[in-house]
């Protein structure tokens, strides 16, 4: 059912539901209910509709770990069956797993990335691009958040934040004051979902906190999987009073960056600006004759500190990215063969 009353129409749009989701809609889909996913469960997810949160299961042979928190589904509510997922506006995934190939989806159709880290030893730089080169990647805004500034002077560490590019959201804070969530409202209104990354310790479940308003530690849930049982963190989705969603987000520990050329060049917007105009197409800006970045940095314009850490990080990327795409081929080799594969991940 679609939604028919305004209060139904409201209260997906409280969800996060936007015209890019309406717009995938078409007439035959008008007997399903639009949900979104709040939990990923072995057998089944949970979601949140219009009218209240259900269980749903997929057909058989779809894995639910096909689905993330924050997903946009079509349902049959009385069957409780999840009948198709809709496109993402954006998708955090963990870095492929080197041994495997395999990715593994930690949250969909998030606005905001909140990039913690602190004013102390933890703050640095080459991390955060780190961040925002996956942040931007996936197709979600990061917003630099800076926490423990009432330990230390935070001017210098809110201008080396400033410096990573003139449309981040820079935000210095004691995560627990009084007014963290008025600080990061503007990113928290109706409709929008975030999520907090950053290493432990930065003050992420205080702010996790302090946006919900709730005081839970860090659930930790034991479950089943396939290789037995551990414990992990649920991922979920948590209503904030501001109007809008947290998608916690254990599992972003790994930073490895893979296949996200892309994300790295908007995070160096001045760098990728002139690699077109470098003499040669696949030119990597280390010397080579008729370089437009390396004229760039000669005259003054670019900061030399931060076309290291592009190179550093763009060789990173095509390294994993090849190396993947070899674990690849040889699975699909081993697959063909019908042979067992030689060697078993961890
Ligand atoms: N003074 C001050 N203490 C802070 C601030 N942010 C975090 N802390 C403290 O730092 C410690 C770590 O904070 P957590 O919120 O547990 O950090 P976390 O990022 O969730 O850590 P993990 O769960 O390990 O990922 C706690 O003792 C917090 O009270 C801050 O802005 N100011
Ligand atoms: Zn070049």
């Amino acid at each position: 059912m679609n939604p028919t009353t305004d209060a139904q129409a409201d209260a997906l749009t409280h969800l996060g539901w936007s015209a890019f989701e309406r717009d995938q809609m078409s007439s035959d889909d008008a007997a399903l209910t639009p949900a979104r996913i709040s939990t990923v469960n072995r057998r089944n997810v949970g979601a949140l509709t219009a009218t209240g949160p259900l269980t749903l299961v997929a057909d058989p042979g779809i894995t639910t770990a096909s689905f993330a928190v924050g997903d946009w589904v079509l349902c049959d509510t009385a069957s409780a069956h999840l009948v198709r997922r809709l496109d993402r506006r954006s998708l955090l995934q963990r870095g492929a797993e080197f041994h495997s190939g395999q990715r593994q989806l930690i949250a969909a159709n998030l606005d905001t990335l909140f990039v913690v880290t602190s004013c102390n030893a933890d703050f640095n730089v080459a991390r955060l691009e780190r961040y925002l080169a996956l942040a931007h990647d996936a197709g979600i805004l990061p917003a630099i958040v800076l926490t423990k500034a009432d330990q230390s002077d935070a001017a210098d560490y809110i201008a080396q934040a400033r410096a990573l590019g003139p449309d981040l959201p820079v935000i210095a804070l004691n995560a627990k004051g009084p007014d963290v969530a008025a600080l990061l409202a503007p990113w928290c209104g109706p409709g929008q979902t975030v999520a907090l990354v950053g290493s432990s310790g930065v003050g992420k479940t205080t702010l996790a906190n302090a946006l919900t308003g709730r005081n839970d530690d860090t659930q930790a849930i034991r479950e089943d999987d396939a290789r037995g049982r551990h414990t992990t963190t649920k991922r979920s989705l948590h209503a904030l009073p501001t109007g809008g969603w947290l998608i916690d987000t254990p599992g972003m520990r790994g930073l490895a960056v893979a296949d996200v050329t892309a994300g790295i060049d908007a995070t160096f917007p001045e760098i990728s600006a002139l690699t077109g105009a470098c003499r040669f197409r696949d030119c990597l800006h280390g010397g080579e004759p008729g370089c437009a970045v390396q004229a760039a940095v000669d005259a003054g314009d670019i900061d030399p500190e931060r076309l290291r850490r592009y190179r550093k990080l763009r060789a990173e990327d095509a390294q994993s990215t090849e190396s993947i795409a070899a674990t690849m081929a040889r699975k699909q080799r081993t697959a063909k063969s019908g042979k067992p594969p030689a060697r078993r991940g961890r």
